[in-house]
């Protein structure tokens, strides 16, 4: 039988203060040592997905560089379909394979660009990303594990609708501040400490002045 979702790991390196980037969007959070053990974690999981700011402010490679290993499958959530021709991503969508996720609410235009390149097109979802149908349609294409690298945005999306069963943070020895700075967890948030997922605390690694935490839901 079909799972009817892979196994879901949100990870990210936050501040003390729990930002994931400055109010200008530095997100250079990391040391060297932790980039080598998110490039192994990388390795291992089949896809890694992230929203589209965060392509918009990063323009990330989502690739295993640091470490020898494959490259998982890159998703991006883009509702509209307005990734730039010129991000790392698109310009390297004939070598690594990448899936944009993209709503109803995408107009014909950009529907037919993004059709020009070599990447898959997933539709779910009338005007947002349907999440959930998403996590769906990956485990039909036996796609096991999703690494959900951010941003706030969407994590708050994956813990909303209880869509995730890891979560690896490292924590940084930076203080950031600033209302208008990415959270680890943007949106609304939740009212009460009780509507909060429980999380058990699986391990902790000290790579010297950072932590990465690893917890599980439970
Ligand atoms: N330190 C770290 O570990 C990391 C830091 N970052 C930082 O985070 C910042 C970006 O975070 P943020 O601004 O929150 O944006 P996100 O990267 O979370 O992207 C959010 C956008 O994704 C699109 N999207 C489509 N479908 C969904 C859905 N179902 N749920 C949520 N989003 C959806 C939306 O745009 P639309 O409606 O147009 O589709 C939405 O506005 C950057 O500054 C980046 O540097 C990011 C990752 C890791
Ligand atoms: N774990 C982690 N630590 C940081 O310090 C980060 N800034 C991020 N960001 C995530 O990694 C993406 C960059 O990937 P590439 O190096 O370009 O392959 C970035 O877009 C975030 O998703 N993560």
């Amino acid at each position: 039988m079909v799972k009817s979702r892979p196994h879901v790991t949100l990870s990210a390196a936050t501040s003390i203060d729990g930002k994931i980037a400055t109010v200008t969007g530095d997100s250079k959070l990391s040391s060297k040592q932790d980039s080598v053990r998110l490039h192994k974690l990388r390795s291992q999981v089949d896809a890694i997905l992230v929203g589209k700011n965060t392509v918009l402010v990063d323009d990330p490679m989502l690739t295993v560089r640091h470490t020898k290993g494959k490259n998982p499958i890159r998703i991006i959530l883009d509702s509209k379909g307005t990734i730039s021709k010129n991000s790392k991503i698109i310009q390297t969508c004939n070598k690594i394979p990448t899936i944009v996720a993209v709503s109803h609410q995408i107009s014909k235009s950009n529907l037919d660009k993004l059709k020009k390149f070599p990447i898959e097109i997933i539709m779910v979802g009338s005007n947002s990303i349907n999440i959930k149908l998403l996590l769906k349609k990956l485990s039909d294409k036996k796609i096991k594990s999703v690494l959900v690298e951010g941003g706030g945005t969407v994590n708050w999306e994956f813990i909303k609708y209880d869509l995730f069963d890891e979560l690896i943070i490292t924590l940084s020895p930076f203080l950031i501040g600033g209302k208008n700075a990415v959270s680890l967890i943007d949106g609304n948030g939740f009212k009460k400490i009780s509507n909060s997922p429980n999380l058990r605390l699986k391990s902790i690694k000290r790579l010297k002045n950072h932590l990465v935490l690893n917890y599980a839901k439970v």
